[in-house]
Parts: structure tokens; sequence; C-alpha cells
């Protein structure tokens, strides 16, 4: 694994550092070397002779910026410090000490403060213990009000490490140096108007301390490109035949909805599955065999309203004939029958949208415990609240930890820090999307890209929530690149289908 991956809560990170720092490395050491790290980052962001505001809190957090205020100082930045605080840690008040003795400006009262270009955020750190409150909560709001650049030490402060919540108020960094480890709420959904763009500085804490501590299998991952693409793409033997390279069935679209039904056949498609089959309303046959020429299209008999009103498969064919099932985009409510029927196949099963909003109304959630086979629910914060009303969503994290556990189904909730769960509570999070697709339809792509990729792993050494958490990745990139070449006004949900592949090309 590589550093990159490891996501830790503030209890983790304090007993890491706690390790460290008994096998005799100096705390003194490591804030200069991390203070010596933070600073090399910044100067590459702020050009020489700039003026740097420095905000010192008063404990380690604090220090660390008390010796990037130093190093600025001696490579020509205009820099001065706002420290409004009576009492300082040992180690910051030395280091506090010393920039007075070479003379850095020192501030109490917002009031005073010079102008400034950037400013570097070190009131707060992963000690961050309750709400941040009268003369600092004034101050944090100021800076965030002053809409110049500002730069975070490990977190924004005024996020919680773990939930990301925003504990009375908090800074809006435009950058964020996260040390040595991914803290766990910098990857929450919440916290992400405050973090702007995040990065790792590795300060080279040894594995052996960190699998100490988070076990050899961490229970929270984050989403790498390297982790992704280890499962892509899916690799094909020289003699294979399409049955073999997987066969995915939708179960999709209603009069209705018929575009959601196109659009999860095209996000199947990008996937490579072998053999694509695709059960929508009679009516709709000939237009899906237009858009989607090499599926097998099955018309089903319908509702009044243009819903399927059952899966009729073709003659030697049933349920478990495929290697996944995706059902849900564009189904409507209009037949709650299909879902228990759907429910009983053998294979891997994705339900997502009206899926999900069936299996919410007719209260089937503890039966998917008994499937065979993996169910894989894709819900949106809508669909999750509908599914799952009794717990509480504040920290997604634990939200789909629960969920998952309750269910026996892996949770993949979507948003825009889509997190994974699978029911032993080991947890995915793709930490890089963009909001270019928060779109009608787009969802619909993920969700048969994931059917596509999930029916290919048969026989292979491949967990699902790897799968899961692959397509989550590959979904986004897409979009952040669509993004790139589009705008993130250009990122309709077929465009965005077009784009998986280059994605993979890059
Ligand atoms: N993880 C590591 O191994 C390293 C951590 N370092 C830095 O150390 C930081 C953690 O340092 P600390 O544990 O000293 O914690 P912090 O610097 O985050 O802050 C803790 C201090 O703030 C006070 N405090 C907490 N909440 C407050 C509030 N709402 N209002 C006013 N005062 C409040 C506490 O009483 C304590 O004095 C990290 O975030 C990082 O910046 C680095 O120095 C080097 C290595
Ligand atoms: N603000 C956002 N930032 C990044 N990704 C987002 C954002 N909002 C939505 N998404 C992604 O877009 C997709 C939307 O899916 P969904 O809500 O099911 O829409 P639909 O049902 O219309 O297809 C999900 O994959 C989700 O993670
Ligand atoms: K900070």
């Amino acid at each position: 694994m590589t550093k990159e991956q490891f996501v830790v809560t503030a209890t983790q990170m304090r007993q890491i550092e706690a390790r460290i720092f008994t096998a005799g490395m100096p705390v003194a050491a490591l804030m200069e070397k991390v203070g010596g790290l933070i600073c090399q980052r910044l100067q590459a962001i702020i050009s020489p002779g700039k003026c740097v505001g420095i905000l010192v809190g008063p404990g380690h957090n604090g220090g660390d910026a008390l010796v990037v205020a130093r190093e600025l100082h001696f490579r020509g930045y205009q820099v001065w410090i706002y420290q409004p605080f009576s009492k300082l840690k040992e180690l910051t008040s030395q280091h506090f000490q010393y920039t007075q003795s070479l003379k850095i400006p020192c501030y109490q009262e917002i009031s005073q403060l010079p102008s400034y270009d950037f400013l570097i955020d070190g009131l707060f750190g992963f000690g961050l213990e309750r709400e941040i409150t009268d003369s600092i909560a004034a101050a944090v709001n100021y800076f965030n009000n002053k809409n110049q650049p500002i730069i975070s030490i490990d977190i924004p402060s005024g996020l919680h490490t773990d939930t990301g919540e925003v504990l009375g108020t908090a800074i809006q960094a435009t950058y964020t140096f996260c040390l040595g480890l991914w803290k766990q709420g910098l990857l929450q959904e919440q916290a992400l108007p405050y973090v702007g763009k995040a990065e790792l500085i590795d300060f080279d804490i040894p594995l052996a301390d960190i699998h100490a501590v988070i076990g050899d299998i961490p229970k929270i991952k984050r989403i790498t490109q390297t982790t992704a693409l280890s499962t892509l793409p899916l690799p094909r033997p020289l003699i294979t035949h399409k049955y073999k390279q997987g066969h995915l069935l939708l179960i999709c679209g209603s009069q209705r909805y018929a575009g959601g039904a196109i659009l999860t056949g095209l996000g199947a498609r990008a996937s490579g599955v072998g053999m694509l089959s695709i059960a929508v309303p009679e009516s709709l046959k000939m237009l899906l065999v237009s858009q989607l020429p090499e599926a097998l299209i099955i018309g089903c008999p319908e509702t009044e309203t243009g819903a399927i009103a059952s899966v009729q498969l073709p003659e030697n064919i049933d349920l478990n004939s495929f290697t996944a099932i995706a059902c849900g985009p564009g189904l409507t409510k209009d037949n709650i029958s299909i879902i228990p029927e759907i429910t009983k196949c053998e294979c891997p099963l994705i339900l997502d949208a009206d899926a999900l909003n069936i299996l919410a109304q007719i209260g089937t959630i503890p039966t998917l415990k008994q499937r065979k086979s993996a169910t894989v629910l894709t819900p949106h914060t809508g669909e999750f609240k509908r599914l799952f009303p009794n717990i509480d969503h504040t920290d997604r994290i634990k939200a789909i930890q629960t969920a998952a556990q309750e269910s026996g189904a892996i949770v993949l909730l979507k948003g825009a820090r889509t997190a994974i769960s699978n029911p032993q509570g080991n947890v995915w999070i793709n930490p890089e999307s963009t909001p270019a697709l928060a779109r009608g339809g787009s969802g619909d792509v993920l969700t048969g890209l994931l059917g596509g990729l999930l029916a290919q792993i048969m026989n292979k050494e491949i967990f699902i929530e790897d799968i899961v958490a692959t397509a989550a990745w590959w979904h986004s990139q897409a979009g952040i690149l669509a993004a790139q070449a589009r705008t993130e006004l250009g990122v309709d949900a077929f465009t965005l289908t077009q784009y998986l592949m280059p994605v993979l090309k890059k």
C-alpha cells in the first residue's frame, strides 16, 4: 500500500505519532522536518518577496506554522504573525520566542493586521477539541472574508479531524497540506467547501508504525489511481469468447424514463463486458436497438403506465444465466412486485434509483442478507435517507458502515465524495470528483459501468468491493476529463459516456 491510500482519525494519528516519538525521534526534529517540507511546497506556490501572514495557534499546529514563518522570513518573504493566545505549548513557545528575537512582526488584534498576499493557517490541527468561539471565531471569519488565498497546515482550522464537521467556524482554505497521512475529515463531503486543493506532505512515517495502529488491512482506504488501475482494464486471455467475458443484464427504463435505459447501456458498453442484455418495456425495444446495436434487447410486458410489468426472459434463459444484474434506472415505482423477484437471483446484483425506492417502500432491506451473492446498493443521499431513515448521516462514513452492516449489502453512497462500505465495515473513499457530474443521468452511467465491471470479474481474483471502488473512480475521472475539455457545464450524461475510454487511454 502507498501512503496515499491510508486514512486516519485524530486518535490513530496521535497513536502513530506517539510510536515515532517513543522510538526516539525528537518531537522538535519532526516539527523542523515537517516545517521544512511545507516551506518547500510554499515556495513553489508563493513568489519571493510576497507578503505572507501566519496564523499561529497554541499547539503543535502553531509550532509548524512558526517554523514556516521563520523559514519564509529567511527566504526573503515579508512575514507577519498573528498569535492571539496567552498560553502556548512548550515547543511552540520556543519557536515563537525565536521569531520575536528575529523581529518578525507579531499581532494579537485583527484590527492591527497589515495587508497580505497569502495566509498560512496554523491555528489548529488534529488537536482541536471544542468549538472555536469568541475572538478566535471572529478572526477566522475575518480572514475568510478577505478573499485572499489561505494555505492550511494539516487541516483547515475549525474542521473536526474525523467527521469534517465545522466546529463553530472554520478556515476556508485554498490549499490544505495534510501532514503524514490523510485525515478522515478531509475526505468527508461536508468538509469539501473548506479544504480547497488538498495534498499530502509525506514526512516518512514508517509503514510498521502505521500498520501497528490501523492494522494490517486498513479499515478505511482512499481510492487512488494506482489502486483503481490495478483492476483496469480487466485482463483478457487470448483464447476466450463473449460469454466468458461476463454477461450483464440491465433491467431499466420505462416509457416515462426511456433515456435512463440508454445511458445505463452506454455505461455498461464502456466496461468492455462480453455480452450485454437489456430488459426494457416492449415499446422501448426499437429505441434501445437503435442506440445499442450490440446489445440483446429484451422487450418485456408493460403496465398501463409503460413500466416493466414482469421481466420475461427469452427461452432457455433465467436470471441465473447472467454473471451480474443491475436494476433500477428509469424503472418508476409503478410495479413494485419486480424487486422481490429480482432479488432472488443468485448472481451479484446492483440496485439503483427506483429499485432502491421500491426497496424502501416495501421494506425488504433485511431480506437482502439471505441473498446467495453480493448485493450492491448505490443510493444518493435522498435515496439513502429513504432506505435507512434511522441512520444519522452527519458522518457519512459511519452511516454507510451501519447501512452495509444492517443490509448485508455493499453500500455506495453517491455524492461529491462517494464512499463505499462492505458489511464488515471496510470503507473506500473516492477523493476526487467534479460538480460537473451533478446532472440528471450521470448516476445511470455509473450503474451501467459498475454492472459491466462486476459481470466480468467472475473467476478472477478481484474483490467485488475493489471493482465497485474502481467504477466510482473511473466514473468521476471521466467527469473530470470531460469538464477539462468542455467546462463544468459541458458534461451531460451522454457526453460523460464518451469520456470513459479516454480515462484509460490517458
Ligand atoms: N502528526 C504528526 O506526527 C505531526 C504533527 N504535527 C502538528 O501537530 C498538530 C497537532 O498538534 P497538537 O496536538 O498540539 O494540537 P493542535 O495544534 O491542533 O491544537 C491543540 C491546542 O489547541 C487548544 N485548543 C483546542 N481546541 C481549541 C479551541 N476550540 N479554542 C482554543 N484552543 C483550543 C488545545 O488546548 C491545545 O493547546 C498537527 O495537526 C500538526 O500540525 C507536526 O508538528 C509534526 C508531526
Ligand atoms: N457535487 C458533486 N461532485 C461530484 N460528483 C457528484 C456531485 N454531485 C453528484 N455527483 C455524482 O454524480 C452522480 C449522480 O448520480 P444520481 O444522483 O444517481 O443522478 P441520476 O439519478 O440523475 O443519474 C453520482 O455518481 C454522484 O457521485
Ligand atoms: K490548520
